[in-house]
């Protein structure tokens, strides 16, 4: 297979060389695959992305194959056979997903007029999540039995995951890794903040390398310590901290893999409508804004994309970004500004993190989001005429500065028009509020009798306004595919409350799966940990050692 590859300026089509990666905040350059998976984060605290982005030319070709096939071929673009053999990267791709429950994994049904539900809810713990975990935790296992291959006792790498969660992460980061050798995992997750299924997933597992950690406070506080946690040297090194939030590269790279295979399916589908080379325009329900980075990084290999709507809960930072280039934990603008963080009648912390229907989504600040912010700075200094050395230095810098302002001043911007008018050309962004969210599900479930989960009804109603926003622009309509991220079932609070007066709707025999009957009678292991990250770094510490102990 010959692929194009394009260093985000200049196009060549040689054959794809070994990927290399590089920090966007131009710490680290000129990383292998394997180590920025093992690594997680950069040491400069930046996030990995690869040195050019490959262009997929023979992707129109990949229309028919399965799921598993079209994975391969989109990893082999970033993964080189000298890294991983093409035969143990089929074979891994193979078994990530022969957990799943639906034949062709990410199914896509028609859900209503020219919007399609792209269901990413068919693996183990029903969240889009076990797309990418189920694959990095064979991925993980892979690279450490070549790393540990004849070495016994304190000799053999260990690797410690430290991850954040707001609820589905954790629970598929822990069924990708459970039982697995040479891996301990650490999951925190905000105290009384997640789901009660999403809880017991998480804490009835009892395998002896998995700790749930229920720190008191927000997901941003887990994500903070997870970030000071890689931070410090003395116990990244002598831990071997790794990363299965989608900080981690392996997470976004596996997700980029659905946006293609919905596209095809609706190509399947629709024959006589929806051509291969037509676009589409896809709704993601974001928080951490890795899913839609998947789909941005889909469009880049060459994926016809006409718009990525990206859908907020009221937990609205990236939607007040599109709409004033300013980037800021506290509002200064919209609906949650005016009359205080409580303005909608939603449950406000102090910290600024409203308690939404949609509560994985219940985030102030979206890791991922700096990755964006690393291309489109770089698609700023492209313009200045110099080379491509000096662009990606300026870029580095660019995302630094603005991520140090978030850091001591709680935000930054507004970015440069010329980077906003950027960010507005792929990306257009909706803020759902709850009582929208409710609507939705009851609109959907009286008008189809399909049952949507919050969050995917917050991408559902922005996907509605799209289309709306499309009709009257007097444009030919373009079909939207909504990304539906978890499964009913695992938030039955809001789907209750929004369709308790519906008439023969019955939670447990219309929603509940099977799996989830009896978890709450499971025997369950999980500590409470204060907001400190050196309480939890000593925590793990200790953990890890007696975990070794009982190994060795
Ligand atoms: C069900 C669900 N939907 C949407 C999201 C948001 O995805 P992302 O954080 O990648 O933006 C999450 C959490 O990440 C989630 O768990
Ligand atoms: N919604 C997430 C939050 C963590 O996001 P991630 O994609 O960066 O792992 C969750 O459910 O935990």
């Amino acid at each position: 297979m010959s692929n194009g590859v394009v260093t985000n300026g200049v196009s060549s089509h040689a054959q794809t060389p070994s990927q290399r990666y590089l920090s966007t905040r131009g710490g680290d350059s000129g990383l292998s695959f394997e180590e920025v998976v093992l690594k997680g984060l950069a040491s400069d605290g930046g996030l990995y992305i690869p040195e050019a982005i490959p262009e997929a030319t023979q992707w129109q070709s990949w229309k028919d194959l399965s799921f598993v096939d079209l994975a391969f071929n989109v990893l082999s673009l970033y993964i080189s056979p000298s890294e991983i053999p093409a035969e143990d990267l089929k074979d891994l791709i193979r078994r990530s997903y022969a957990t799943f429950r639906a034949e062709d994994i990410t199914p896509l049904v028609h859900l209503q007029d020219s919007i399609h539900l792209l269901e990413l809810f068919h693996g183990p713990t029903f969240a889009f999540k076990d797309v990418a975990l189920q694959f990095l935790g064979n991925l993980f296992e892979y690279f450490l039995v070549r790393r540990n291959e004849g070495k016994t006792g304190r000799d053999r790498y260990h690797l410690t995951v430290v991850g954040a969660t707001s609820g589905d992460t954790g629970s598929a980061a822990i069924y990708g890794l459970r039982g697995k050798k040479d891996v301990s995992v650490f999951m925190l997750h905000p105290k009384g903040r997640v789901s009660p299924i999403q809880e017991l997933q998480m804490t009835t597992v009892l395998d002896p390398n998995v700790h749930n950690l229920a720190v008191t406070g927000n997901f941003d506080n887990c994500q903070d310590i997870v970030k000071a946690l890689f931070a410090d040297p003395d116990i990244n090194s002598t831990l071997k901290l790794g990363a299965v939030n989608s900080i981690n590269w392996a997470r976004i790279l596996a997700q980029t893999v659905y946006y293609f295979y919905s596209y095809f399916s609706l190509a399947r589908q629709q024959p006589e409508s929806f051509k291969i080379g037509d676009k589409v325009r896809f709704s993601v329900p974001s928080g951490n804004f890795g899913d839609i980075l998947a789909g941005y990084f889909a469009h880049r290999m060459g994926l016809p994309v006409d718009k990525f709507v990206i859908a907020t809960n009221e937990n609205d930072i990236l939607d007040r970004f599109w709409k004033t280039g300013k980037y800021e934990k506290k509002p200064t603008y919209g609906p949650s500004a005016e009359g205080g963080l409580a303005a909608d009648g939603v449950k406000a912390h102090e910290d600024g993190v409203k308690e939404t229907l949609s509560p994985a989504m219940d985030i102030l600040v979206s890791s991922n989001f700096e990755r964006l912010l690393w291309f489109l700075a770089y698609e700023f200094a492209s313009s200045a005429g110099m080379d491509d050395e000096w662009n990606k230095k300026q870029a580095g810098q660019e995302v630094s500065a603005w991520l140090s302002d978030l850091k001591t001043k709680g935000g930054f911007g507004p970015v440069y028009q010329d980077v906003l008018e950027a960010a507005r050309r792929t990306f257009e962004s909706e803020r759902v509020s709850d009582q929208e969210t409710l609507d939705t599900i009851q609109s959907l479930y009286k008008e189809v009798g399909y049952v949507l989960d919050p969050h995917t009804a917050v991408g559902v109603e922005a996907a509605r306004r799209s289309v709306r926003r499309v009709v009257e622009s007097g444009m030919p309509m373009v079909p939207h595919i909504s990304l539906s991220t978890a499964h009913p079932a695992k938030f039955a609070g809001a789907v209750t409350l929004a369709l308790k007066d519906e008439e023969g709707f019955e939670f447990n025999s219309k929603v509940l799966p099977p799996e989830f009957v009896g978890l709450d009678q499971k025997e369950k292991r999980v500590k409470d940990v204060p907001n400190e990250w050196q309480a939890v770094r000593d925590l793990v510490k200790a953990e890890v050692e007696e975990e070794l102990k009982g190994a060795r």
